[in-house]
């Protein structure tokens, strides 16, 4: 039986940064990673590096609702394929869903398929909640309050940011034990011991908050640092909060040979960090936007017309 963990989170709660961190253990680094994104086109595959022994298999769209049967086929295939010789032998699969998952129809697949129940086991749901946006988050969204009350362990991230936000959390789960973690730096083999799970579990019916939707954007040309910090500005002065979640590779004018990797939660824009090259050898910038009624082209045209004008105060200068 291959054991199967379901990590999940709000968006932006920091579940990359702890598969990354667990995978990076000698000890964890051979395990199969499904990872789910919500978004058309999916970053945290290239972001989330996989070592020799592990891999990382991608999907995007919602997995709770349109790719839940994907995910029965995924694990089965990649099995499959395991068995054959076709890639390394893992010994367990970490499924990282989106964000804006709620795990109830994922587990239950998981549970009563019957191809899926005499080959894989179930170990349990690991729930990362944001100290800085967890309790404005769970008052907010039926996916995070889900997420929290179907967890068997809650990891609460970013506590080098804010306090943790027990109260919240106790509210919606009174008894899965509660760990706390600087940039994923947990103990996976408290992380993901077995669970007790009740055989039964009611109301499997996905809940989601309405009206939210990823924008993409890509561009050939480098973009100017300034020019992307006063468009992150721009939208989040124009969006406010129904900006949930902005992440992307960047190529910037200043250093356009290696990925600028970018991430705002809210309006939290979090330090930039650099991948060492760029992935699949293709250089063109990235950016998934995530948010609640934004109007689709806006995010585009705010940035031509920011570009447009950083380039002109440029030839002023010169
Ligand atoms: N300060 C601080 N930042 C963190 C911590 N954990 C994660 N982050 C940052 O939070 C941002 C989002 O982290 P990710 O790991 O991409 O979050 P995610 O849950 O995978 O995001 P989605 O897949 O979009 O839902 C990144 O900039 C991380 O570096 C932490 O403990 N402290």
């Amino acid at each position: 039986m291959i054991p199967v963990s379901v990590v999940t989170g709000f968006l932006g709660a920091g579940k990359s940064t702890l598969l990354r961190r667990v995978l990076r253990d000698p000890a964890w680094a051979d395990s199969a990673v499904i990872v789910n994104e919500f978004g058309e086109i999916p970053l945290d595959h290239d972001l989330l590096a996989a070592s020799e022994e592990s891999f990382v298999s991608a999907s995007t769209g919602c997995l709770c609702c349109v790719v839940r049967d994907d995910l029965t086929r995924t694990l089965l295939e990649l099995l499959r394929r395991r068995e054959a010789g076709e890639v390394p032998r893992y010994a367990r699969v970490l499924v990282e869903t989106s964000g804006l998952a709620d795990p109830a129809p994922i587990l239950h697949a998981l549970m009563t398929d019957a191809a899926l129940g005499a080959t894989h086991a179930l170990r349990g749901v690991v729930t990362l909640v944001d100290a800085l946006h967890g309790a404005v988050t769970l008052a907010r969204h039926p996916e995070a309050q889900r997420q929290v009350m179907l967890a068997d362990r809650i990891l609460v991230t970013k506590p080098d940011l804010a306090p943790v936000p027990e109260a919240a959390i106790r509210a919606l789960n009174p008894a899965a034990p509660l760990g706390v973690a600087v940039h994923g730096a947990a103990e996976p083999d408290w992380l993901f011991a077995p669970a007790p799970r009740p055989a039964d579990l009611p109301d499997w019916a996905a809940r989601h908050t309405t009206g939210i939707g990823s924008i993409v954007i890509e561009r050939e040309a480098p973009i100017p640092a300034l020019a992307l910090t006063l468009w992150m500005q721009g939208l989040a002065e124009q969006c406010g909060p129904r900006l949930l979640r902005l992440k992307g590779l960047v190529a910037l004018a200043e250093q356009p040979e290696r990925p600028a990797v970018l991430h705002a939660i809210g309006h939290m824009v979090h330090p930039l960090d650099w991948l060492d090259a760029w992935p699949g050898g293709n250089h063109h910038s990235r950016i998934v936007l995530i948010g609640e009624r934004i109007p689709r082209h806006f995010p585009a045209r705010l940035l031509a017309a920011i570009e447009a004008e950083v380039a002109a105060e440029a030839a002023r200068r010169t």
